[in-house]
């Protein structure tokens, strides 16, 4: 293969290079040596990631350092160009922050299909904000995913500064400031919720100790993959290093769906709904809060004075609406999924609007709303746009929120008793298995 020539002012490269099973290999046995040889785990990790970069767009502008083009050399790869970048318009490049890195799973699967590129536009974390796209697949998924890099390096995205991909969780979540875990197994049919926990569950503990062990100490963590509150706590219990307020597991698709019935009700365009909730599991228990919804800054129940649609129509439809998209589709949603994951993203990175919300699954410790700690719980929060949050306390729960939220809490905590040899929880007796699915929303 063709080498790409030295280094010089303004000139900018992009190769794509792939390193896979074999690779992981030899990487695993150079490990091993450099461990014997007294390095600690994570030195010798990243003193192995660099001989063995899985690197497949890299645009360092404005000169690529000596050090990227030992790596490129050392590199082997599927194919590799340079380009020159002179014409790179400083007057944009010079407002622009520093670029976060972005580590993805399942990145060649249905939901990262949409996301990825919606990522790489700007229109996530901002159109000032360059990223690098780390992105994880299986031996399974390799060539896809060497196609996904192809197709991204295709449109040409200026934000977009560099994507690897790679198979070991530990190189690819190399300090990464996001995590976007979203490669799991959809459930089949006729499985059984317990086996769905548990398969995906292994994949979010070894996830988990990944992400302890590499990625950026303040990585926020996005759990997509199903059972995603239970396989959040679960990446969660086995990061101890990264702080538990940074997990989240996706409920902002429930609260869209929510969303989108009441604007479907009213006859109001979706953006005048203001503070919906979603509480608790995404699952079927979820509890859609139309107590404390807006419309047009309106109470929801004003505005829909029709108490029993809220409950006999409003609420199960939103909790089954994943079921309800499979029977359809054959598949699971995967472009609203997209959508959602964005809009979680967002609602961390920008302010939330006076007297507004965002639903999100979070660590319940210190809850205000006397929900069981230690369980990924879903609230409504709020953000300064700095990538942090806070659960709003100013939300009211009568009665029938209580035994709805409830339910959803118990179904939690059951959930965690089935998983207790993946969070290192001593005893805990799995309840679930035989019983109702609700992984799926509304598949049964
Ligand atoms: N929270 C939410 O609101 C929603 C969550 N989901 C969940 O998101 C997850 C991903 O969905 P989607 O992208 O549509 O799924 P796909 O089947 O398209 O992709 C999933 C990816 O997960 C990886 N994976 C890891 N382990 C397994 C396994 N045991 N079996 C199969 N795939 C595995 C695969 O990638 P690789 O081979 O590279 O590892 C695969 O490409 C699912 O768990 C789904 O239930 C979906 C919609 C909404
Ligand atoms: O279980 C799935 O794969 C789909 C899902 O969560 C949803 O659409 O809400």
């Amino acid at each position: 293969m063709r080498l790409p020539p030295g280094p010089s002012a303004g000139r900018l490269r992009v190769w794509i290079l792939a390193c896979f099973s074999t690779r992981s290999i030899k990487m695993a046995l150079n490990m091993k040596q450099r461990m014997d040889a007294g390095l600690s785990r994570k030195a010798a990790r990243s003193s192995v990631s660099r001989s063995s970069v899985v690197k497949v767009r890299s645009v360092a502008a404005p000169a690529p350092p000596a050090a990227a083009v030992q790596e490129a050399k050392k590199a082997y790869g599927v194919f590799r160009l340079s380009y020159d970048t002179q014409n790179e318009d400083p007057s944009l490049t010079r407002t622009w922050k520093k670029t976060i890195k972005v580590a993805v799973t399942g990145a060649s699967g249905n939901i990262s299909n949409h996301l990825l590129f919606m990522l790489a536009s700007g229109e996530v974390y901002g159109k000032d904000q360059p990223i690098a796209l780390q992105l994880l697949g299986s031996d399974r998924s390799k060539e896809a995913l060497e196609g996904v890099a192809m197709e991204l390096e295709d449109s040409l995205y200026p934000l977009l500064r560099e994507v690897s991909i790679g198979t070991d969780p530990y190189e690819v979540f190399g300090d990464a400031d996001w995590a976007l875990m979203i490669g799991a197994k959809p459930r089949g049919p006729g499985m059984e919720r317990a086996d769905l926990l548990q398969q995906n569950g292994e994949i979010f503990q070894v996830q988990g100790r990944a992400l302890n062990d590499s990625a950026s100490r303040n990585c926020k963590v996005l759990v997509v993959g199903n059972p995603c509150n239970t396989n959040a706590l679960i990446a969660m219990e086995n990061a101890p290093n990264i702080p538990r307020k940074n997990f989240h597991a996706l409920t902002r698709l429930d609260e869209n769906r929510a969303k989108c019935q009441l604007a479907l009700k009213s006859g109001k365009f979706y953006t005048s709904v203001s503070r919906m909730a979603v509480w608790g599991n995404h699952s079927t228990t979820q509890v859609p809060d139309y107590i404390n919804a807006r419309i047009g800054g309106i109470p929801a129940t004003d505005v829909i004075r029709d108490m029993k649609w809220f409950r006999e129509e409003f609420t199960p439809k939103v909790a089954l609406r994943g079921g309800a998209l499979i029977k359809k589709w054959g598949r699971s949603s995967a472009a609203s999924t997209a959508v959602s994951v964005a809009d979680a993203i967002r609602a961390l990175v920008t302010p939330t609007a006076p007297g507004d919300c965002f639903s999100s699954g979070v660590i319940s410790d210190g809850n205000p709303y006397g929900v069981k700690e230690g369980l990924i719980f879903s609230f409504p929060c709020r953000s300064k746009g700095d990538g942090d949050y806070e659960i709003c306390d100013d939300f009211i729960v009568d009665e029938y929120l209580r035994s709805k939220i409830r339910a959803s809490e118990d179904e939690l905590q059951k959930e965690k008793e089935c998983v207790s040899h993946l969070i290192g929880m001593m005893g805990g007796s799995c309840s679930l298995r035989g019983a109702e699915d609700t992984t799926v929303p509304g598949e049964n």
